[in-house]
């Protein structure tokens, strides 16, 4: 046989005849027809939503631009509430309004619930071994009853609240310091740092930015690739979509999945073993009180939680790779989050001067001028709380929820819902929704104080007329922690610091376009002079 063609494989070259490479084009071509004819069938049979016309074989992709959101919004809007299209070859459903929204996450939760196992979930979730990106089942069952029994229990998180008035003290001096020099403060910056050092503090016992940082080497590589993460897990890779395009991949974003799943399993691995270790000296000398360097004091950190739980099927120990796969959900879910929320918040109290003297008498009222918030004064304030409802509103942190996927055909509202179809809920669309509020684009936080209820909920509700976390079997586990977050640092950056637009700027030029993302941060990041209103020893 003579040998013509040459395929790659694992690096090295393997001879093939033209008879086998015949062979292989005939059956892929026969494979991906009947592929394409049999899905045709059984969807031609189905009473599917409306939805917009489709090409064959892309279906909607090419309707899709850089802000997909808001091109999802625009099929709501057309042929909504509950609207169908046809990514490559997924089934896929979307929405933007509350009774619908109602009865996937809650009603028919059991069906609905599920996640569809992207490449990004396989390579950057160790295999979709974590929570957030797992497929309803017993592995994501017991993996989030973990975070809910052991992780961000109440007494837990209560236990680290004294991390927390350490960062917001840390955040305030920052400020002061630049407002002092009278440079222009970054707030994305100083809000990441902020949200990375509470998460990392709690999760991995370790400050990277400020005093106490792991040092400029290790933060600047943790910083980097948790930035490389964030930017694949938001990427709508078409290789999930078209499978030729996978085979292809002209822009090598597998190859780039791949070398981040490395690079980050190593610094999750190190982070494990330098625990472990920790964790051996603790016993060997637990009995030694006069010991100077006594580590069994050190508070427990999550990863020295999960370190010391049972592992599955009666083994001793959790495995590494269920360890690590959980450290990577909670630094993914909770940092982005809660900095994207507070520099929006920011943003839009900074583009409407009323709303910062309102909340700064609230906070005056409140807790006075003699000292700094603390997280006990948070919930007696319901004009503040307002804000983040109203920022959640406008723009809530992703543009969707995480994508769920049906586990086996259903019908809502008395369309066909096949299996596995993918499901947006566009909560960017909902808080946008005509038929749900008025005078969509005006921030204004007093709307949800109209009904007199002196207590403002950060969630939900019956109505579901917002929804920042989620609801139902995959609501947000860290919603508390978020809210508690977001809620300090706005309250100590609205409470110590007068805010304006940079020089020449009027604070409605402040740039409010979005990009998509897992997260949907500013286009730009927001840049503001902060003047210290409250007396000089409070910053020190
Ligand atoms: C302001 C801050 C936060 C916001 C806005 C937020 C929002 C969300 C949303 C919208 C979801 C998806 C729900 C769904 O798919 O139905 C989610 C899931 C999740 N969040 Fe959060 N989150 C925040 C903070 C946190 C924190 C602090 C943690 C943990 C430390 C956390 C851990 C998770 C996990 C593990 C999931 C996956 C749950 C599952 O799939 O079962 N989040 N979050």
């Amino acid at each position: 046989m003579l040998s013509l063609s040459a395929f790659l494989f694992n690096g090295k070259q393997i001879p093939i005849s033209m008879d086998i490479l015949l062979l292989i084009i005939v059956l892929t071509s026969v494979i991906l027809i009947s592929n394409i004819f049999r899905k045709r069938f059984q969807t031609t049979n189905l009473r599917l939503p409306p939805g917009p016309p489709r090409w064959p074989i892309i279906g909607n992709l090419l309707q899709l631009g850089p802000l997909p959101h808001r091109d999802l919004a625009k099929f709501c809007t057309e042929y909504g509430p509950l609207v169908y299209l046809r990514l490559g070859n997924v089934d896929a459903i979307t929405t933007d309004d509350p009774d619908v929204i109602r009865e996937i996450l809650l009603k028919q939760d059991d069906v609905l619930a599920s996640r569809p196992s992207t490449l990004a979930a396989v390579h950057l979730a160790y295999g979709c071994g974590d929570v957030a990106l797992a497929p309803l089942g017993p592995h994501w069952k017991r993996m989030r009853r973990i975070c809910m029994e052991h992780l961000l229990t109440t007494k837990r998180l209560e236990s680290f609240s004294s991390h927390r008035a350490e960062e917001a003290q840390h955040l305030v001096r920052s400020v002061w310091a630049q407002a002092q020099m009278g440079q222009p403060v970054n707030l994305r910056d100083i809000l990441g740092a902020f949200s990375m050092n509470n998460v990392t503090r709690m999760l991995l016992g370790k400050q990277y930015f400020g005093t106490g940082s792991a040092g400029p080497k290790e933060a600047t590589e943790f910083m980097h690739i948790t930035h490389e993460l964030f930017r694949l897990l938001g990427l709508i890779y078409l290789g999930d979509y078209l499978p030729a395009w996978r085979w292809v991949d002209p822009y090598g974003c597998e190859k780039k999945m791949r070398e981040v799943e490395k690079k980050i399993d190593e610094f999750h691995q190190k982070i494990v073993d330098e625990h472990r270790e920790r964790g051996e000296r603790k016993r060997k000398r637990k009995d030694d009180d006069n010991d100077p360097d006594d580590e069994s004091k050190v508070e427990m950190d999550f990863v020295d939680v999960l370190l010391s739980l049972p592992g599955d099927n009666g083994k001793a120990h959790m495995e590494d790779v269920e360890i690590k796969a959980l450290m990577q959900d909670m630094i993914a879910a909770a940092t982005d989050t809660s900095s994207v929320t507070n520099e929006w918040a920011m943003a839009e109290v900074i583009r409407h001067p009323h709303v910062l003297k309102k909340v700064q008498s609230e906070l005056d009222f409140v807790v006075g001028c003699d000292r700094l918030v603390q997280e006990s004064d948070l919930a007696q304030l319901p004009y503040l709380r307002s804000i983040v409802r109203e920022t959640f509103r406008m723009h809530p942190a992703g543009p969707f929820l995480i994508p769920h996927e049906s586990l086996k055909p259903t019908k809502i509202r008395g369309y066909d819902i096949p299996e596995k179809t993918r499901i947006f809920i566009n909560t960017h669309a909902l808080g946008r929704n005509t038929r749900v509020w008025s005078n969509i684009d005006e921030f204004r936080p007093e709307r949800h104080l109209e009904d007199g209820d002196k207590r403002v909920e950060i969630s939900h509700g019956p109505d579901f007329k917002i929804l920042p976390f989620g609801a139902g079997k995959r609501k947000c586990p860290g919603a508390p922690l978020g809210t508690t977050m977001v809620l300090l640092a706005l309250a100590r950056l609205f409470h110590c610091f007068d805010w304006s637009p940079p020089c020449g700027e009027r604070p409605e030029d402040i740039d409010t376009r979005e990009v998509y993302g897992m997260t949907m941060p500013k286009a730009v990041p927001l840049i503001a002079i902060a003047k210290p209103r409250l007396p000089a020893n409070l910053y020190s």
